[in-house]
């Protein structure tokens, strides 16, 4: 069962706050769960839109709330930033902490399928049904009918998993900044489904891959993607946003759709987020406040 919510620190950022919380999570097996909530000021009554980070390999709740640089775009449109972790933490599962792009910091939103991590590695529950029901029983002044998604790398995958496969329409649009957007076709993708899926690669491919995903849709979709050319990921081959584009224009989706930026000479590092930070955030808001 979901432990109850406990504070863990507040800081004061922009016009608004960002608050740590920590709870024992079901989804994650009884594990603690950390998260980060940016609540800007609102008036009294008020509620916030919520717009979801997932972060990538390494990260925790932190990386994207320190050094994303989305909180004065985001307290300036009245938006709520939730920023979950990566991975459950401290699962015991032999060798989730040998790799950087495996185990431990590199739970790729997925829920697991393989006995040995079936019990704690179900980041994709977390997120899209765990930690709102969380949000909502503590009553926190946020709208949870108008959320929207974005990620960075392994958290960009997610971001366009979780918005081209929420069965109930979760999401009202979707943005990522260098995606994973073919996992099933790279090598961080091809390690996590064949590690933690017990139906391997086309287990993955048929659940967790944007760009076979995006290729099988026909929904109206708000997509923005962003990556840098000068992207050593990008260079070798991890992030494939060319594979993903060609499948969204082959299934009838046009530029205002589905718009993906090559942003020349960006590197993968949080300096190329925080240049493209409100951006995002803007984009967002169209479909939050609409
Ligand atoms: N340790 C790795 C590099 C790991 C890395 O670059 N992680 C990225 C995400 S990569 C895809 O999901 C990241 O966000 N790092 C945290 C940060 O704050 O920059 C290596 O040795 O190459």
């Amino acid at each position: 069962m979901t432990g109850p919510l406990e504070k863990v620190s507040t800081s004061k950022a922009f016009a608004g706050e960002l608050n740590k919380y920590k709870f024992k999570s079901a989804a994650l097996g009884g594990l603690d769960a950390h998260f980060n909530l940016f609540l800007p000021y609102l008036k009294s009554g008020q509620k916030a839109p919520l717009l979801v980070y997932l972060a990538g390999l390494t990260c925790t709740e932190d990386n994207g709330a320190q050094k994303g640089g989305f909180f004065g775009a985001a307290s300036a449109q009245g938006i709520a930033i939730l920023f979950p972790d990566t991975s459950p933490r401290g699962a015991g599962v032999p060798g989730e902490e040998d790799d950087w792009d495996f185990g431990t910091g590199a739970g790729f939103y997925i829920n697991a399928t393989k006995p040995e991590y079936s019990k704690h590695y179900n980041m994709y529950d977390h997120i899209t049904v765990e930690l709102p029901k969380v949000l909502e029983a503590e009553k926190l002044p946020i709208d949870l009918t108008r959320q929207s998604i974005f990620g960075h790398s392994m958290g960009g995958h997610g971001a366009l998993v979780l918005y081209l496969s929420s069965k109930s329409k979760q999401y009202r649009s979707a943005s990522a900044f260098a995606p994973i957007t073919n996992p099933s076709k790279c090598p961080w993708g091809e390690k996590a489904f064949k590690g933690y899926l017990a139906g391997g690669l086309q287990e993955g491919a048929d659940r967790y891959d944007a760009t076979e995903l995006i290729a099988k849709s026909s929904d109206p979709l708000h997509i923005l993607i962003d990556y840098g050319t000068g992207d050593k990921f990008y260079q070798q081959g991890q992030l494939l946003p060319e594979n993903f584009l060609k499948a969204a224009r082959a299934a009838g989706y046009d530029e205002v759709q589905i718009r993906v930026r090559s942003q020349p000479e960006y590197d993968h590092s949080y300096y190329f987020i925080s240049t493209f930070a409100a951006d995002h955030v803007h984009f967002h808001a169209n479909f939050l406040k609409a």
